[in-house]
């Protein structure tokens, strides 16, 4: 029910598989892709980096826990987001970083491009989620240049809008799902994401459901190797609704997962709104927006 697609063909151009992604995209919002630079090896073994972050005892977490600083870099506690009015908190634990502006850049005042906090160990920690940051940032923008033509503009069309991303790459850690969990509290309730695209590594566990439009949900899981891709807010307004930001959520199962998404949120300045409506939405804006609304630590007490 979810397509899965082949990064090598949409990235050849393939007619059959662009309309494949085109149909994906503007559909149920959500796809699998295979056959991207990043292979099963080396995403194994960025999971088991977080993992060996997540273990760490609760006293080096909180070191660098965001919930002492007013933007979203290092560890957030479980309960530190809220997607959801409607349910508790979500329980699972993150850890967020972002991409690092040059020194001096006046923009590093922003939140949303606030320096990261990294943990002294697990070592090699910072390099490792650096450089898969790198590759992953890649694959997500090769993926952007084929929304582009799927949907009818020319490749570079999001080129220019991600020369200064505010691309947030996440670990989620959820354990098995606690005894004292109500029907109030899972893993991540149900959201959309916020920005334009998000690649999303697993450890091939299942727990992600994705909201159809008749109401219901489906699963949705990749094997390490394989990635699921979806649509945030920020592309569903600029593409005037054509690309759908779909609702989804993991309740949380008896077993702990992790999974890592990019969030490839555009520049600050790019202008989010439907093309050639006039309109000005600074992403910027949006998604500082949306952050304040969702982590506890940066909403007004
Ligand atoms: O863990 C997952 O599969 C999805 C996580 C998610 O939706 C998010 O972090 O926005
Ligand atoms: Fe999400």
């Amino acid at each position: 029910m979810i397509p899965r697609l082949d990064a090598e063909k949409l990235a050849r151009g393939e007619a059959a598989e662009r309309a494949r992604l085109r149909e994906a995209a503007t559909g149920i919002g959500f796809l699998t892709v295979y056959n991207t630079a990043i292979s099963a090896a080396r995403m194994i073994r960025l999971l088991d980096t977080y993992r060996a972050f997540f273990r760490l005892p609760q006293v080096d977490k909180a070191r660098i826990d965001m919930a002492r600083t007013g933007a979203n870099r290092g560890w957030g506690a479980s309960g530190a987001e809220q997607v959801d009015p409607e349910a508790n908190p979500n329980y699972k634990q993150v850890f967020d970083c972002g991409v690092p502006l040059p020194e001096g850049d006046p923009r590093s005042a922003l939140p949303v491009y606030a320096p990261n906090l990294w943990p002294d160990s697990p070592p090699g920690f910072q390099d490792e989620i650096e450089a898969y940051f790198r590759e992953a940032s890649s694959v997500a923008m090769q993926l952007l240049r084929a929304i582009a033509q799927a949907t009818g503009a020319p490749a570079s069309y999001f080129d220019t809008a991600f020369e200064t991303p505010m691309a947030l790459l996440r670990g989620n850690y959820y354990p098995a799902r606690p005894a004292w969990a109500t029907e109030r509290d899972v893993g991540i309730a149900t959201h959309t994401d916020y920005g334009c695209l998000t690649l999303l590594a697993t450890d091939g566990s299942p727990g992600l459901e994705v909201r159809t439009r008749g109401g219901g949900w489906i699963a949705v899981a990749a094997p390490p190797g394989e990635f699921v891709i979806n649509f945030g807010e920020m592309m569903e307004i600029w593409t005037a609704g054509q690309v759908r930001a779909t609702p989804h959520r993991v309740i949380g199962t008896d077993d702990e997962r992790i999974s890592v998404p990019l969030f490839f949120n555009p520049s600050y300045d790019t202008n989010v709104a439907p093309m050639g409506s006039g309109d000005a939405i600074l992403a910027g804006e949006h998604l500082s927006r949306r952050f304040a609304e969702t982590y506890r630590h940066l909403q007004a007490s």
